[in-house]
């Protein structure tokens, strides 16, 4: 069964939006052109209807607390300097919900095959090493763990996390999960490569699951091999840290093996195969659970039904504990509309409580994306975390010259579905099958389902403004005044993240000569020419006219802008000057590469050959395009 809800393409204002959510029965979301969405400056597909983004540009308010804060919170985890007890491999304490609560695939063996009324199949790492060699760990998720920082340098540790020896009290899996993919339903897909160890928990009973990818196949490896070279795990590994520092939810990254082995790739799918080094990173997340770890069981039919509902029982038993209990004084009531003006009481159903959450966590996710520049490539619903983390490092890219229509995955060339101005529409996309699979459960009524769609857009357009907001050192947030700089940075083709760094030298004084008012941005503004230069200097003026509002001074400005516009990015040539080194056995640039990105927002001296604009070699297949072949 294809699960598939529509979106009126006709609201045109937020009440629209929502009237037209509740007369259609089944939702479809569209993807347009949003005229209004400051990121989407230049058409890709005219004939499509603007966004419902642009609806909302107008009605919502962004506050530049929010940001702040939520930046805040995302660093607070390593914060626990007081309970520091560190363990050993043998001491890390195991839980094994995920096989203990849910159904189970009877089989263990690893030929691949269909898994029918299972979430997961119990199998054992099958990796084939030779001499396996730690590439680089992260001591700061070791911390998650309480993990002894000397383990890593234990001998048997490239044994343990390429899986080739067993970890003691590891319980290993593969989930069983489906997903659309490119739009369409893909089926059955699984972790075909991806085998979890198992649930640890820490001292504060926080659930992080450990899982090896590249480990060898699974009965859901279909027609491959159930491995991952060294230029994809590298990438992985440095991205998914990269992102944490960024403050930006994700998956994180253990440590790096390289398994010694070679496995072959075509990494350009034109028919030249080639042996690669073979490698496998330790991933770490509360939860790798997907919406395609739903929408597989949903699509089975009747019988299957009562799989999701146990999934999402389990959900938000471990990842959403707050919503079992949660009191009549926390309700959000919500007005739908025109049409049917009755409230959705959250209360009354943990499930609509849930998926709003899902939703909103979505939302926040991606607003943090379009904010650094991050594009995802690969947005299929297999790849969309049930927590809001960013997952699945494929041929993801930080943009460096601004083009809302960059798309870092060759594969989705033609139709650029997911190119760095569409992620928002994607996501609610993806937020719609997540819902319509609830609702499909009986989890979720209409007007539930609709809500949890409207609560991603309104906390989508909300985060989203308060980030650019504060990219801007703005006191509120000025749509006209966005739009015109990311139409201009567009046209001139700027880079997104010295730009933003550049933008808090100006100062605040109306007086200074026209003529002197590109000086900080120079670096950022190359070659433009005469006509350009007066664009720029008319938007610098209006910009500083904004800013005398501010009650700032420029020196707090600038802090307060600095820390939400990184220095360091994790370009594509810099992920590749890395790779390559690897490639040649000298793992320092990774290790390297990795401590500049765990501070992307300082200064730090010496280092400065990592903020530099991409080399002509960058544009060479293979670096700033990828395939999906990994
Ligand atoms: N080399 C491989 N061997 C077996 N299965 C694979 C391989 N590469 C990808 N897959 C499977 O193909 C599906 C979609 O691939 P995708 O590119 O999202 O995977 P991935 O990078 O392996 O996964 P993840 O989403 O876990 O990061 C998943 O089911 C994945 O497990």
């Amino acid at each position: 069964m294809q699960i598939l809800p529509k979106i009126s393409s006709s609201s045109t204002s937020l009440l629209h939006f929502r009237s037209s959510l509740l007369l259609s029965k089944s939702l479809r979301p569209r993807f347009y052109f949003h005229s209004n969405n400051p990121f989407s400056s230049y058409p890709i597909q005219p004939h499509l209807h603007r966004s419902f983004f642009s609806s909302l540009m107008d009605s919502t308010t962004a506050t530049v607390d929010l940001v702040t804060n939520n930046f805040k919170n995302q660093s607070l985890e390593n914060d626990d300097s007081n309970s520091k007890h560190l363990l050993k491999l043998e001491d890390l304490n195991w839980d094994h919900s995920f096989v203990r609560e849910l159904p189970a695939d009877p089989r263990t063996d690893i030929i691949p095959r269909e898994v029918v009324h299972a979430c997961y199949t119990k199998v054992l790492p099958s990796v084939e090493v030779e001499n396996p060699e730690l590439v680089v760990w992260s001591e700061s998720v070791a911390e998650l763990l309480e993990l002894d920082p000397k383990e890593f340098e234990r001998p048997d540790f490239p044994l343990l996390f390429s899986g080739a020896s067993p970890l003691a009290g590891a319980v290993p899996y593969a989930q069983n999960y489906g997903g659309h993919q490119f739009g369409t339903w893909a089926g059955q897909l699984g972790d075909g490569r991806a085998i979890t160890l198992g649930e640890v928990l820490n001292s504060k009973s926080e659930r992080w699951e450990l899982q090896l990818k590249g480990a060898g196949k699974t009965p859901y490896s279909r027609f491959a091999d159930g491995l991952a070279v060294l230029r994809s795990s590298i990438r992985e590994f440095l991205c998914s840290e990269a992102m944490h520092s960024l403050g930006i939810p994700t998956t994180r990254a253990l440590c790096l093996v390289m398994t010694g082995k070679d496995v072959t790739r075509d990494m350009f799918y034109d028919g030249n195969p080639k042996d690669e080094p073979g490698a496998i990173v330790c991933r770490v997340a509360q939860s790798f659970l997907r919406f395609g770890s739903y929408q597989l069981h949903a699509s089975r039919g009747k019988e299957d039904l009562e799989i999701v509902r146990t999934l999402a029982d389990y959900t938000i038993r471990h990842h959403f504990p707050h919503l079992e209990n949660m009191s009549k004084s926390e309700s959000i009531s919500f007005s739908t509309g025109e049409e049917d003006d009755s409230a959705v009481d959250l209360t009354s159903n943990k499930y609509a409580a849930w998926a709003v959450e899902v939703a909103e966590q979505t939302a926040s996710t991606i607003a943090r994306w379009q904010g650094v520049g991050f594009t995802h490539g690969v947005m299929n619903t297999d790849n969309m975390s049930v927590l809001g983390l960013t997952i699945d490092y494929g041929p993801f890219g930080f943009l460096d010259a601004f083009d809302p229509s960059y798309t870092p995955n060759t594969t989705d060339l033609p139709g650029r579905r997911y190119r760095f101005a569409n992620q928002p529409d994607i996501g609610l996309w993806n937020v719609a099958q997540f819902a319509s699979t609830l609702s499909t459960a009986e989890l979720l009524n209409d007007k539930e389902k609709n809500y949890a769609m409207e609560r991603y857009g309104i906390k989508f357009m909300d985060d989203y403004q308060a980030i650019m907001t504060k990219k801007l050192g703005l006191s509120k947030y000025n749509k006209q005044m966005i739009g015109d700089l990311l139409k201009n940075m567009a046209v001139d083709k700027v880079d997104y993240t010295n730009f933003f760094r550049l933008l808090s030298n100006i100062k605040a004084d109306p007086t200074i000569p026209d003529n002197q008012l590109l000086i900080p941005l120079k670096a950022a503004l190359l070659d433009i020419g005469k006509e350009r230069k007066e664009a720029w200097t008319s938007w610098v003026k209006s910009y500083i006219q904004e800013l005398s509002t501010s009650g700032l001074s420029d020196e707090e400005r600038k802090a307060s802008m600095n820390s939400v516009n990184p220095k360091y990015i994790l370009r594509n040539y810099l992920c590749q000057s890395a790779i390559d080194a690897a490639e040649q056995g000298y793992f320092g640039e990774v290790r390297r590469v990795l401590k500049v990105m765990q501070h992307p927002f300082d200064e730090q001296p010496g280092m400065e050959k990592y903020a530099r604009l991409p080399p002509a070699w960058a544009y060479r297949p293979g670096v700033g395009m990828l395939s999906c072949s990994s």
